[in-house]
């Protein structure tokens, strides 16, 4: 193949070596749609290979004190933190978000990542309760589960990835972990700083390739009990039938329909900005993006004229340019996909106000190529449109206008989606109010996206089963004994 010396090549990471696979995957830079780089395209073999490194590291890792793993992940931390810059670069180009967002979000919070559970690791207390009466005291123990199989998607590659490894080892755990295959390079560039942070081998083992090999083949294998996975909710459902046979612990953190709900007495200084942020940040490609924008119909006219002046600041550009608010989406068939939903509800007859379609891209010829759209609003479609009830996953949102408080509940609360939603109003007993009757995991009122690592996290209906979070974590990575003690 033409260009395939230049090429970067990963490799598995299995028993603290890098080992090289018999087939590979391409993988594309989405700012020019070439090729890059390649994947391992690994399958049941490898798997075995990391469950066998995972399990013989399990006993010795295991014992190893609470406070001694915290001072492994706080070095980790610090030298993922070195290498900041390094691995922001490589993010942007692996992924097409902007080297700004890479830099300032998804590296930073990967190193918070391992800094957070090893200072969480040491807070935890077990339960103890007295029967006097039968002479007795209970109390209980956790101890980690074994080989934890973690799964991760490509919007923000190290970021989740390692908010699922660093929980997982912290509590004594081994891992297999498989990356997406669309986003491998920082997985693969963090495994050449384990040794040096003093994590074992086979402590943690990365297996690079797709979800039907490398991802089936770790969800069916017998050896590890409990599997941690963020995506989409078709995968989700196949990972829940493969591994039903063995009763196996899941975690699953899926997709958003996400509503913002803006009521009148709003202060659109702060609302606005903040809800073009939380539409188009990442290429909207963020499950706690909002995608249905529903505003009180006294402000609708005035919402919708700054939204849209504000989302025609949103610059699309080359993930280089330090300028750009939002980079290349992370395929060619993504983006197809997303400007089939623009497509739909052009169909449909609503009304596309700004972006694909509308105004013209304009990108150096380089990266016409890219997998690049601009942010796009949508108006007039009516709440039973695919637009308005599916995860659309890029750069597009629809704005409606409602009533009444009681109707925008409902109809916010009218999709299969639970994940995160937003209230923006200055009444603080109607914040409140709203919050919770809004059947969503998360809710942000007045912002967006403001994130406090201790509590639960993760999305009801179909955005997923369980939550992270310090507890939250700590209990799915762990397994719980109950002891009495007759005295
Ligand atoms: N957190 C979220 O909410 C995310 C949602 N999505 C949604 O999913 C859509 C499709 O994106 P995909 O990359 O295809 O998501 P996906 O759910 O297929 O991929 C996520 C991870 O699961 C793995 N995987 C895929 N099939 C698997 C299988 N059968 N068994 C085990 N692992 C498997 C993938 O290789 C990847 O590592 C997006 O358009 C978006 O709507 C995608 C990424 C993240
Ligand atoms: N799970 C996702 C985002 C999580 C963000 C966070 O933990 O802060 C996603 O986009 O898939």
């Amino acid at each position: 193949m033409a260009g395939t010396k230049t090429l970067l090549v990963l490799e598995n990471f299995i028993g603290g070596k890098f080992l090289p696979c018999n087939s590979y995957l391409d993988s594309y830079d989405p700012s020019t749609g070439e090729v890059y780089c390649r994947v391992p395209d690994s399958g049941k073999e490898e798997v075995e290979a990391a469950v066998e490194a995972a399990r013989a590291a399990f006993p010795g890792w295991s014992a190893r004190s609470p406070q001694e793993r915290s001072q492994v992940l706080h070095r980790l931390a610090d030298l993922l933190e070195q290498s900041l810059e390094e691995l922001a670069q490589a993010e942007s180009k692996d992924q097409g978000k902007t080297i700004t967002l890479a830099r300032t979000m998804d590296i930073p919070r990967s190193v918070q990542n391992f800094r957070f559970f090893a200072s969480s690791i040491l807070h935890h207390t077990s339960e103890c309760t007295q029967m006097d009466h039968m002479g007795c005291l209970h109390y209980t123990v956790r101890a980690p589960v074994g080989i934890a199989g973690l799964i991760s998607p490509w919007n923000l590659p190290l970021y989740l990835l390692t908010w699922k490894i660093a929980p997982a080892i912290a509590a004594g755990n081994t891992v297999v972990a498989k990356p997406s295959e669309l986003t491998s390079v920082t997985a693969w560039m963090m495994c050449k700083l384990l040794d040096k942070a003093g994590v074992p081998p086979g402590v943690v083992n990365i297996v690079f390739g797709t979800g039907p090999r490398v991802g089936e083949a770790l969800v069916s294998h017998p050896e590890v009990p409990l599997i941690s996975f963020t995506g989409s909710q078709p995968t989700a459902e196949r990972i829940t039938q493969l591994s039903a046979p063995h009763c196996k612990r899941l975690s699953l953190e899926l997709g958003g329909k996400n509503p913002a709900i803006i009521f009148e007495d709003a202060n659109l200084e702060e609302c606005i900005p903040t809800t073009v942020r939380s539409s188009f940040a990442n290429q909207g490609e963020i499950c706690l993006c909002t995608s249905r924008i529903f505003v009180q119909k006294s402000i609708y006219s005035e919402f919708l004229k700054r939204f849209l002046e504000a989302t025609r600041l949103w610059k699309v550009g080359i993930p280089s340019d330090p300028s750009a608010s939002m980079g290349a989406l992370i395929s060619k068939a993504h983006l197809e996909k997303v400007r089939s939903y623009i497509k739909k509800a052009r169909a449909e007859g609503a009304q596309i106000l700004c972006g694909e379609g509308v105004d013209k891209l304009s990108l150096p010829p380089r990266n016409q190529g890219g997998y690049f759209m601009l942010p796009t609003v949508i108006t007039d479609i009516k709440d039973e449109s695919c637009c308005m009830k599916e995860e659309i996953f890029g750069p597009v949102t629809c704005v409606v206008p409602f009533d009444s408080e009681e109707e925008v509940i409902k109809r916010a609360n009218s999709v299969k989606y639970g994940l995160a939603a937003t209230v923006w109003s200055s009444n603080v007993g109607r914040v409140h109010r709203v919050a919770k009757k809004l059947q969503s995991g998360l809710v942000w009122t007045n912002c967006w996206l403001i994130r406090e690592l201790n509590l639960p996290f993760g999305g009801m209906k179909s955005s997923g089963v369980g939550r992270e979070g310090a507890k939250d974590s700590y209990e799915f990575f762990t397994e719980v004994k109950t002891i009495t003690i007759k005295h």
